[in-house]
């Protein structure tokens, strides 16, 4: 029996990993920084799990230097990050305060001194809460809000910063700060998700617009896909799951790409979808040089008439292990989730700018590596999920793993550790875990330690 061939990746294929900046950085109102409405969120009673807030978490924004070492120590040959929008303008438009863009351009600075390259977010969820008192992203002037602040961030880095992303997973921030209310700001109004989901996208487009007048690099946006499986071929659960992949996999990605909503979504919203001007859709659909796709797990779903909005729910699969989140692992669905964006959306480059998992892990450390089997596990499995779809065709071209640190899980606060490193955060400490070592080994063979 001959050995398979061992996997490899391109040559220039960029292994990094991911963080956002409301999770890692702490100090958020530091050197003139303005609150977002994370921090708003955070510090009311109830909102995050016991309490937590992102006041200090993994101090990024004071250690950052160390943390860079640390990303070089491990190989990586890139890191996506996120700006905190209320470090740059406090009020979210107008005035710019030097020390946030200072900030962000020594980590830029520093990053490439360490042959790392920067792929950096503009929106990852904290909104300026300034923006949040004028309605925010219900608010259609937020794509010019946008757009401006966008602009500021190209002009100071686009000379250094090859890789822009204009937001992070536009779904989350809908459903959970506008459908469900459980993140921030906290609305549960199902007439305001759909005109915050469109505004997000007019920023998108605006500010991709607004890159194409003076940018040289790549623009793309990032997209949280999590792939649907009718639980029976009967017409209820395959009509489910028509709806659950339009509103979550299919309402971002088409409107960008193609420039239209799918159909479902007028039957999922009813008399809550609004008509919007054709003027809207040809800003959203501007030309995009990447798309990156998050990728967690996938959902089986049947039909369930008592469920809101979508009058479906999903179906627990004992047969494989769960993360502490509840999310089944399943690698298989991130091959079929590349292959339907490669044959549905004419094969774009695709960046997966996020995968891991949160398995239990012990909160202290004895000794120098804190074991992670699962996770071990869960990368090496996803990683090759990526390399057998790049076989089949689908024109990959990074893989970033979220994430960096174990950080502040949003509505879970530290409760749930995603990271390949381990943070004590009562110390600080960073701990190496198996799966980091793992994750080195993988980008120093260029996939053939998998
Ligand atoms: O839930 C894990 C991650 N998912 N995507 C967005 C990130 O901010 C989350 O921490
Ligand atoms: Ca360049």
């Amino acid at each position: 029996m001959t050995k398979p061939a061992p996997i490899l990746f391109p040559k220039d294929f960029l292994w990094g990993c991911a963080t956002s900046a409301y999770q890692i950085e702490g100090s958020p109102l530091a050197d003139g920084a303005g609150p977002s409405v994370w921090h708003r969120f955070s510090h009311t009673p109830g909102r995050v799990q016991d309490g937590d807030t992102a006041d200090v978490t993994c101090d990024h924004y004071r250690r950052w230097e160390s943390d860079v070492d640390l990303m070089h120590s491990l190989g990586l040959n890139s890191y996506r990050f996120s700006i905190a929008w209320g470090r740059v303008l406090p009020e979210g438009t107008g005035r710019i305060n030097a020390a946030g863009l200072d900030f962000y351009e020594r980590l830029v600075d520093r990053l490439l001194s360490r042959g790392i390259q920067p792929m950096v977010t503009l929106f990852h969820w904290d909104l300026p809460a300034a923006l949040d008192d004028r309605g925010g992203w219900l608010n259609r002037d937020i794509a010019q809000w946008f757009a401006e602040y966008a602009d500021v961030m190209f002009r100071r880095l686009d000379d250094r910063v090859n890789y822009w992303t204009t937001l992070n997973e536009p779904w989350v921030v809908a459903d959970g700060g506008y459908m469900h209310g459980v993140l921030a700001p906290g609305h549960r109004n199902i007439f305001e998700a759909p005109r915050a989901a469109h505004h997000l996208m007019m920023a998108h487009g605006a500010a991709v617009q607004a890159y194409r007048a003076t940018g040289r690099n790549k623009i793309g946006l990032v997209v949280n896909i999590e792939p649907k499986y009718a639980a029976s071929q009967s017409d209820a659960d395959c009509a489910a799951t028509r709806r659950a992949e339009a509103y979550m996999n299919r309402q971002y990605l088409e409107p960008a790409l193609l420039g239209s909503y799918p159909e479902e979504l007028h039957e999922v919203f009813g008399e809550a979808w609004p008509q919007w001007p054709a003027a809207d859709l040809r800003l959203i659909k501007q030309p995009l040089d990447y798309i990156g796709v998050n990728y967690y797990t996938r959902a089986v779903v049947r039909s369930d008439p008592t469920s809101w909005p979508l009058k479906a729910t999903t179906v627990k699969q004992k047969q494989h292990t769960h993360m502490e989140t509840g999310w089944e692992v399943y690698p298989q669905g991130l091959v079929d989730t590349l292959l339907w964006i490669k044959d549905q959306y004419g094969n774009p480059p695709v960046y997966i700018t996020e995968n891991g998992a949160c398995f239990f892990d012990p909160p202290q450390v004895e000794g120098p590596v804190l074991e992670d089997p699962l996770r071990v596990d869960y990368l090496r499995k996803h990683i090759t999920a990526v390399h057998t779809a790049m076989q089949r065709g689908a024109d990959i071209r990074g893989y970033f793993a979220w994430s960096l640190f174990d950080n502040f899980e949003w509505a879970f606060g530290f409760s749930k550790r995603f990271g390949i490193v381990h943070m004590n955060y009562e110390t600080l400490k960073r701990t190496l875990k198996s799966s980091a070592h793992f994750y080195s080994k993988v980008i120093a063979s260029n996939g053939a330690a998998l």
